[in-house]
C-alpha cells in the first residue's frame, strides 16, 4: 500500500484545488496538494514538505479529515486528507501542477477530481461550512 497525505487548504470558507499538470498521466485531474510519504516520515511532516515543494507555501496542518483507498489492481494508493491552512506564502503552481482554483463548498464539483479523491468531498464540503477556529471564550458567553 503506498501511503499519500493530501492538504484541504482552507481560506475564506475556501479549498484550494490543483491540477496535475502534462506530462503525468493524470494530467488534466484535480487533486489536494500533497504527496507520497516517506520512509519513517510523520504525514504532518510530509504535508509540510510536500506543500513547501509544490506551491512554495509554508502550512499548518490540522485535522485528518479521512482517507480513500484506490482499485488495489490500479494504483493500491490509501489516500490520508487533512485539514489544513496557510501560514506563510501565496500558492503558485511549480512543475507539478498547472492551474489553482480556491473552491467554495458550492464549486466542489465543478472540477474533474481524481477518482479516489470523490469520495472524500463531502467531508471537505463539511470542514468548509465549520468555522476554521473556535470562538475565544469571551464571545461565547456573550451569546448565552
Ligand atoms: N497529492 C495527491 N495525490 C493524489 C491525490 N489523489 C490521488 O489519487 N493521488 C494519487 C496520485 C499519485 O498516483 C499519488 C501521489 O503521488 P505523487 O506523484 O503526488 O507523489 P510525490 O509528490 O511524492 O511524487 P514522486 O516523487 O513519487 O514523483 O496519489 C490527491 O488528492 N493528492
Amino acid at each position: 500500500m503506498i501511503e499519500v497525505v493530501a492538504a484541504a487548504l482552507i481560506r475564506d470558507a475556501r479549498v484550494l484545488a490543483a491540477r496535475r499538470a502534462p506530462p503525468h498521466r493524470l494530467a488534466g485531474g484535480w487533486e489536494f496538494p500533497g504527496g507520497k510519504v516517506e520512509p519513517g516520515e510523520s504525514d504532518g511532516a510530509a504535508l509540510v514538505r510536500e506543500c513547501r515543494e509544490e506551491l512554495d507555501v509554508t502550512v499548518e496542518v490540522d485535522r485528518r479529515l479521512g482517507t480513500a483507498r484506490g482499485d488495489a489492481t490500479v494504483a493500491p494508493i490509501r489516500l490520508s486528507l487533512y485539514a489544513a491552512r496557510l501560514v506563510t506564502g501565496e500558492p503558485r503552481p511549480h512543475e507539478d501542477h498547472d492551474a489553482l482554483r480556491w473552491l467554495t463548498a458550492a464549486e466542489l464539483a465543478s472540477v474533474e477530481w481524481l477518482p479516489i479523491d470523490r469520495s472524500l468531498l463531502p467531508l471537505v464540503a463539511a470542514a468548509l461550512r465549520v468555522p476554521p477556529s473556535p470562538l475565544p471564550d469571551a464571545n461565547r458567553a456573550g451569546r448565552l
